[in-house]
């Protein structure tokens, strides 16, 4: 087993906050991580201690790369930049994100295949050697949801174990769990390490018996720096010399813990004196020399798939949680199908014989169009947000358009369906709508408009930072897209501006498609009744002219090709969100 030193020096950390009055802006520098030092052998468990808010999480980020700061990371003396230290080691995030619908083994399968470059019969061994360590064996069949804290942190931690990375970084991996699960999560951490790896944790307040089982533990103060790093017995004698005696059957964390918190400006000259002392007097030197280190190989590991067999994978991922969620996708198509028959019935009286029927067709053929994109787009904005998530954590695996590519492949069948339900439901219903030729025209059109829908949600969800600024952004969206849908307003009679906006959403191009599908074959349907105040159409093209629209089946051509461009256009936007979501993304 090949031993290694990995070393850390003069680590700093610092943001900018802003701070803004009505009248002016000041810029402030808010140091996080000052000037953090120190070192670890492979084989130890290194506990990151301090209280709430004193950077625990801030220094395990700027150790395992994941985060850029200032100072150097070492391998065996030799400095190794953030890239290839992420290429060799794991970072286990606190909050485990999984799609939980899946079996621990079919998460695992998949981790194993994104991570490893075996054979598949090698990654099944890989992977029950993993379950039997980790002692979750018994759960394989066992859907994730139905998991405890406990168990969902062995499957995360497992799964970041399967790329065999030699230092593991997790963050508070005992958060949320009960003393007796705690331990048994440390006590596979220290098996871990003794296999020759270095795992660093973060811990809030660890009970005595865990404190204990610490090889090494770092006391971080209020103000990013290390009051101490060593061995539970050497903090001991170092809070000593200190004159800070932990009382007997007080948890000694706690006691170090609560002497070095800032709560007054007194403290921090106390606790300044100590950083100082522990610099001086007890930081420990590393005798290289002393340690054979030669073996350690460091891996410039190829960690992204092939786009094929990456898409395969997320798709099968995909492909499962669907079946699972069958139900839920069966309420979803029932309520399309009902809101189809309340809209129906509504206008189910209507009937093509007067001219005063022409607004109110109009109306119903609106409300087809944008009910399908709204709920083609919406479907995407309230699920996307915490796919993104699970899409971050697993960016080490497989690049953005992979994963882009299945979600929009997983979106088509919706389309079809719900485009589908709808407008069958509109046929039964309307007595002005009937005919193969002229549904299977509408259909094609509809599903033209969810994707756009649903591509347009994708390239919103992307583009903003969250669910709520989306629906800040939406609601003016929504009112200008309907506005200039054709329905309320002969939009070519407008400025130019607004001709140019109209092509931005999908909902003119779709509704004059569906409008010109359905007047251009009633050219010989006369509608004019003579009645006063009320519209005379001689034909449908009257009808398509009085609304602004061009009667003639090419418009339609051009319409579904333009649409079929500007889906292209969104999916584009969105998928330069998600690569900037991903870039700017830290742990
Ligand atoms: N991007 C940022 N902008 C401003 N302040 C930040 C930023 N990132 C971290 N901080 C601040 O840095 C300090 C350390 O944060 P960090 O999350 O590392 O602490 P922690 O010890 O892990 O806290 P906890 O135990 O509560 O998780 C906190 O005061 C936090 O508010």
């Amino acid at each position: 087993m090949a031993h290694f030193i990995f070393t850390w020096e003069n680590l700093r950390y610092s943001v900018t906050e802003r701070q803004s009055s009505i009248w002016k802006q000041t810029k402030r520098k808010k140091v996080i991580i000052d000037g953090v030092s120190g070192s670890a052998i492979s084989g130890c468990v290194i506990a990151i201690m301090g209280v709430s808010g004193s950077g625990k999480t801030s220094l395990l980020t700027l150790l395992s790369g994941q985060r850029k700061g200032k100072g150097v990371l070492k391998i065996n003396g030799r400095a190794i930049s953030g890239k290839m230290l992420r290429s060799n080691s794991a970072f286990v995030q606190q909050k485990d994100i999984f799609i939980e619908t899946l079996t621990v083994y079919e998460h695992i399968t998949f981790m194993a295949a994104m991570s490893l470059n075996q054979a598949h019969s090698a990654r099944v061994l890989v992977v029950h050697k993993l379950l039997k360590d980790f002692n979750i064996e018994n759960l394989m069949y066992t859907k994730i949801q139905y998991l405890s804290s406990g168990e969902k942190r062995k499957l995360s931690l497992a799964s970041n174990l399967l790329s065999d990375p030699c230092i593991l970084f997790c963050d508070e991996p005992t958060t949320g769990l009960d003393s007796f699960s705690a331990i048994s999560v440390v006590r596979i951490l220290e098996t871990v390490a003794v296999s020759g790896k270095i795992v660093f944790l973060t811990v809030h307040q660890p009970s005595s018996q865990l404190f204990e089982s610490f090889d090494n533990i770092i006391l971080l103060s209020t103000n990013g720096k290390v009051v101490f790093q060593g061995s539970p017995e050497n903090a001991r004698a170092f809070f000593e010399n200190q004159f800070l005696y932990c009382p007997t059957a007080y948890n000694p964390a706690e006691f170090y813990i609560k002497n070095i918190a800032v709560k007054s400006s007194s403290d921090e000259g106390r606790i300044d004196h100590m950083v100082e002392v522990f610099k001086e007097e007890y930081a420990v030197k590393f005798n290289f020399s002393d340690i054979e280190y030669d073996g350690l190989l460091l891996k410039q590991r190829d960690t992204e798939k092939s786009f094929v067999f990456a898409l395969g994978w997320l798709t099968w991922r995909i492909l499962i949680d669907m079946k699972r969620n069958f139900k839920q996708y069966s309420v979803t198509f029932l309520l399309i199908i009902i809101t189809a028959f309340i809209i129906g019935l509504t206008y189910s009286s209507i009937s093509l014989n007067e001219g005063s029927s022409v607004q109110s067709i109009q109306g119903a053929l609106l409300l087809i169009v944008s009910e399908l994109i709204f709920n083609g787009m919406y479907q995407v904005i309230f699920m996307f947000p915490s796919e993104v998530e699970l899409f971050i954590q697993e960016k080490n695996m497989y690049s953005a358009l992979p994963y882009f590519v299945s979600k929009i492949v997983s979106l088509i069948p919706f389309a079809f369906v719900h485009s589908l339900g709808f407008l069958a439901a509109y046929f039964i219903c309307l007595h002005f709508l009937a005919g193969v030729h002229l549904f299977t025209y509408m259909y094609l059109i509809l599903v033209g408009a969810s994707l756009g829908g649903s591509a347009l949600g994708l390239c919103l969800s992307a583009l903003f930072p969250s669910i709520e600024a989306v629906h800040l952004f939406i609601v003016p969206l929504e009112l200008l897209c309907l506005l200039l849908s054709g329905l309320w307003i002969k939009v070519n009679s407008l400025s130019k501006f607004f001709s140019v906006v109209k092509y931005l959403s999908p909902f003119y191009i779709s509704y004059e498609s569906i409008c010109i599908i359905y007047w251009i074959k009633l050219d010989g349907v006369d509608l004019c009744t003579n009645v006063r105040d009320i519209a005379c159409f001689h034909n449908g093209t009257e009808v398509l002219r009085n609304y602004g629209f061009t009667p003639s089946y090419d418009k339609v051509y051009s319409n579904l090709i333009y649409l079929m461009i500007l889906i292209c256009v969104y999916c584009y936007i969105g998928y330069i969100g998600i690569l900037r979501k991903r870039a700017l993304y830290h742990v």
